[in-house]
């Protein structure tokens, strides 16, 4: 469903993405963490067709980025970091114009905005973007993915910015669709979110994957939280404690 083979991005000499695998089954929830800088978004922009890799191979429901990047992009939906929505226009403009994009301007479509509208509490589609705040940026954007039942969704750090009603929901929905064989690919920093919701998990640290299986493989036997673990793996632990003891 989501496959990348030896994907590597450099910026100069530099190495943001260094050579990774990744391979993710239909309806799975998948979470991709990391320390600041690791390379979450660069993958994620390699996987959606809006970054070229500068080598290695991006498949996508079975299609090749490379030959087939229009096709990919109709088909998934991604909800970035930093919501990107044209400043001048309102609210219900924006999902006019999305709906315009895809062809998918029709009764069903609207039927189901409403529904989103109201799961999110949003109630302020004739505003102007440029006078709505990040979170309500942020669910305007959402309900424009996600009223297009795509068939695998991308989110870079979906919950920031969202309150804890909207974040919930968000959280019941990605199961839910998930349930209906849709695939779910998130990158978080809260590592509860990533150990309640995600079937499989790939910490990616300096450019490179340095663990990928499920919350059991991960823990290798020993009972430990998602958070310890990645502390651990990610060799930050000892960082914490030198830092906490010289304050
Ligand atoms: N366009 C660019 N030009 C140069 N370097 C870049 C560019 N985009 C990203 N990088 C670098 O690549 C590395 C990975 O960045 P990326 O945004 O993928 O990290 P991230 O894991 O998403 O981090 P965060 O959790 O802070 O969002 C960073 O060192 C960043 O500075």
């Amino acid at each position: 469903m989501i496959k990348a083979e030896k994907l590597t991005k450099k910026f100069g000499d530099f190495v943001a993405v260094d050579d990774i695998d990744l391979y993710v089954e239909k309806g799975k929830i998948f979470g991709f963490l990391g320390p600041n800088g690791a390379g979450k978004t660069t993958t994620i922009r390699m996987l959606t067709g809006s970054l070229k890799p500068t080598s290695g191979k991006v498949e996508i429901l079975g299609l090749d980025m490379k030959k087939h990047e229009i096709e990919i992009k109709r088909r998934i939906g991604v909800v970035p970091d930093e919501p990107r929505i044209y400043d001048h226009l309102k609210g219900f403009e924006y999902l006019e114009f999305i709906m315009d994009v895809y062809r998918i301007n029709n009764e069903e479509t609207r039927k189901r905005i409403d529904e989103l509208c109201q799961a999110f509490g949003v109630n302020y589609l004739d505003k102007q973007v440029s006078d709505m705040s990040h979170g309500m940026k942020q669910k305007l954007m959402l309900i424009s993915v996600l009223m297009r039942k795509p068939e695998v969704i991308f989110l870079d750090e979906p919950t920031v910015g969202l309150d804890a009603k909207s974040a919930k929901i968000l959280k019941e929905l990605l199961r839910k669709y998930a349930e209906q064989d849709i695939t779910i690919f998130l990158t978080t920093h809260i590592l509860e979110i990533a150990e309640k919701m995600c079937n499989e998990i790939a910490i990616i640290n300096e450019g490179k994957i340095i663990v990928q299986g499920n919350m059991e493989t991960l823990r290798k036997g020993e009972n430990k939280s998602l958070e310890d673990l990645f502390l651990e793996l990610t060799a930050q632990e000892k960082d914490i404690k030198n830092i906490v003891d010289s304050l």
